[in-house]
Parts: structure tokens; C-alpha cells; sequence
């Protein structure tokens, strides 16, 4: 039986982190994460989401002035085993010389909690991560995915206030990262747990997270929703680094947006404008008379279940062009392209 946990929602206040060498890794930065509530901090290498998430979990200490809270509870100054937080790292971070059960109960045993009990929640993680079979197993027989199901139910074994998850399922391959991140997803919102989860996948992060934190170069760039930061992107740097996204050079004449191969209405554009971008699933395949833009297509890749095509001749990249009706054009063809107007956006 799954029970509900008893989570903390998370807050960091004027919180920024300068290390030892001078080097300023993040912020300030304000972060609010509700009770429950899964948070995904995505950004590329370097951008600081790996020191955001050790402030919260007391691994490392903000620079003055900067405070972490759990509920009502200023935790700024207390260690990470004093947090009461489950930890999982990207490479599993297990103690080998001890096998499953034991790597699990290992939190209650520090905790100073009694053989009997720590046996039993231990047996129950293990139920709910499907580990049964593997109890008696040492680390380095299990698989990359075994290894991470036992550290993540090592992390929720101590019924923590809080689960931080640093690029946890990174070192596996493609599809037991899916496989994983599914069970994941349903475990977290079963158990009502509140997750902050680092990540620089966005497929990843928009899969997981309630919300999505962007950071780029210790700054926070936008907080929102993964349809939020996927359809509105607040700046070129979240327009570029979430998805696939199209760049056409261009200027604005009379309320359309006039590229070197054809126009795109777009109201509401400033007139200033030298740039748009869009999506590639935002342009569809058009009859010449209703088409805004005309290329030639440059190579088609069949992925399943739609087709995309790269188009050259219409800006100075290739326009992507993804579509589930693509799949009878061939290398060479003209194709015409209109694009989605409400779907272009400007920086
Ligand atoms: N202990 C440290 N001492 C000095 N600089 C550090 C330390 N740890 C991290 N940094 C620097 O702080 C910045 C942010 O690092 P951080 O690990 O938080 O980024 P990240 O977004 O998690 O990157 P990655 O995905 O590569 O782990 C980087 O410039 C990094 O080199």
C-alpha cells in the first residue's frame, strides 16, 4: 500500500552561491515549490541547476543573505541529514559492499530506527520500485536501471520531507530512461512527494514537471508550466534551448513579416523586427496559391509516426518541417510552406 508522504514545500530566498575559487555558480535567485509539487530545474551544462539544487538539499551553504526554507522552518544552516531530504544522483551513489535491502534500509539504520521496522519499510520500498527479486543481490549485479530503482527507493525509504534528483537518469539508455521516467512520474504523484528534479533533457523536463525552471549562466530565465515554456518561450535563449526552432532572417512591411522567398502575416510584430522563429511542427504543407513560403526540400527522415523534412531556399538555415502528412515528398521537390501566424514568435 502506498501512503501518502508528508512533504515540505521549498523556498529559496536572495538565494546565490559564490564558491571558494570566485567563481559565482548562481543567482540570486527566489524559487517557490509547493507542497507536492514536481519541479524540474533545466538548463545547460554549467548554468548552475546542480548548485541550486545542493543549497536545497544542504550540501552546499547560499552566500549571505540567502535563505532556504522547508514550510515555515529557516533549514538555511543545517547539514544535509538534518534536512530530512531523499537524495539520487546520476551515478547511483550506492554502497557496494552491501546488498539491496541493506543499501534501502541504510537511512533508517543511520536514523537509529530498529531492525524490525527498518526491515519492514524497507520490504515495502522495495514492493513499490518491483525490487523483491533483487534483495539479496550485491550492487554490482544489478543493472543501470536496478541500481538507480534502489536508490531511488533508498531516498523515499526515510520518508523524507523532500526527493532531489540530480540528472538521475542520465547514465541510462534511451528507452529505460522512458521506461523509468514513466514509473517515476506515477510513483511521485501517488506518493504526493515534493520533487525538485535537475535536468539538461528537455524531452525530460517537459515530461516530468508540473513546472519547469530555465536557467542560463546562474540566472533564472522563466518559471512556467511545460506547455507554457514550450508554446511561449519568454526569450530566445528558452525559444532555442526547448525544441526545435526555426530562424528566419527578414523585416516587417505592412503588418507581414517579408523574407527573401516569400511572407508570413504576423500582427503584432514589432516593427523593428529582423528575426522570427517557429516551431516545425507550426508550418503545414500548402497549395501554391495559399503557401507562404516556397523551398526545396534538402532530405526527409521518417520518424514513425510523422515525417520531417529539411527545406532549403527560404532563409539562410534550413526551415525543419515536421508533419504527419509529409511522407510523399521526395529530395529535390518543391514544396510551398504556410505557417501557423498565432505560432511565430519574435525577440
Ligand atoms: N566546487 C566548485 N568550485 C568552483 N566552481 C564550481 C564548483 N562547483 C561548480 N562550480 C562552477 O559553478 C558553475 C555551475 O555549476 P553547476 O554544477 O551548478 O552547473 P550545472 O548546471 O549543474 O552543470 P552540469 O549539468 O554540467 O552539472 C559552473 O561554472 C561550475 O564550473
Amino acid at each position: 500500500m502506498i501512503r501518502k508522504m508528508d512533504s515540505s514545500p521549498i523556498r529559496l530566498r536572495n538565494c546565490s552561491k559564490t564558491y571558494g575559487d570566485g567563481t559565482i555558480a548562481v543567482g540570486p535567485v527566489d524559487i517557490e515549490i509547493a507542497a507536492g509539487e514536481t519541479v524540474v530545474i533545466l538548463g545547460p551544462s554549467g548554468c548552475g541547476k546542480t548548485t541550486t539544487l545542493r543549497m536545497m538539499a544542504g550540501l552546499e551553504m547560499p552566500d549571505p543573505g540567502g535563505h532556504v526554507l522547508f514550510g515555515a522552518d529557516d533549514v538555511t544552516r543545517l547539514p544535509i541529514e538534518k534536512r530530512n531530504v531523499g537524495m539520487v544522483f546520476q551515478s547511483y551513489a550506492l554502497f557496494p559492499n552491501l546488498d539491496v535491502l541493506e543499501n534501502i534500509a541504510y537511512g533508517l539504520r543511520v536514523r537509529g530506527i530498529g531492525l524490525a521496522e527498518r526491515s519492514a519499510r524497507a520490504r515495502e520500498m522495495m514492493g513499490m520500485m518491483r525490487l523483491e527479486p533483487f534483495a539479496e543481490r550485491r550492487i554490482d549485479q544489478l543493472s543501470g536501471g536496478q541500481k538507480q530503482r534502489v536508490a531511488l527507493a533508498r531516498a523515499l525509504a526515510i520518508q523524507p520531507r523532500a526527493l532531489l534528483l540530480d540528472e538521475a537518469l542520465t547514465a541510462l539508455d534511451a528507452k529505460l530512461r522512458d521506461t523509468l521516467r514513466t514509473e517515476i512520474d506515477v510513483l511521485l504523484r501517488r506518493l504526493g512527494i515534493t520533487t525538485v528534479y535537475v535536468t539538461h533533457d528537455q524531452e525530460e523536463a517537459m515530461s516530468l514537471g508540473d513546472r519547469i525552471i530555465v536557467m542560463d549562466r546562474g540566472k533564472i530565465v522563466q518559471i512556467g508550466s511545460p506547455r507554457e515554456i514550450y508554446h511561449r518561450p519568454g526569450c530566445r535563449f528558452v525559444a532555442e534551448f526547448v525544441g526545435t526552432m526555426n530562424r528566419l532572417p527578414g523585416e516587417v512591411r505592412d503588418g507581414q513579416f517579408v523574407t527573401k522567398s516569400g511572407r508570413i502575416p504576423c500582427r503584432h510584430l514589432d516593427p523593428d523586427c529582423r528575426e522570427v522563429m517557429f516551431r516545425p511542427e507550426s508550418v503545414t504543407i500548402a497549395d501554391p496559391a495559399e503557401c507562404d513560403l516556397t523551398g526545396r526540400v534538402a532530405a526527409t527522415f521518417f520518424l514513425g509516426d510523422r515525417t520531417r523534412l529539411v527545406v532549403d531556399g527560404i532563409g539562410d538555415q534550413p526551415v525543419i518541417v515536421e508533419s504527419e502528412s509529409a511522407g510523399e515528398f521526395v529530395v529535390d521537390q518543391i514544396v510551398h510552406l504556410k505557417v501557423r501566424s498565432a505560432a511565430v514568435h519574435a525577440f
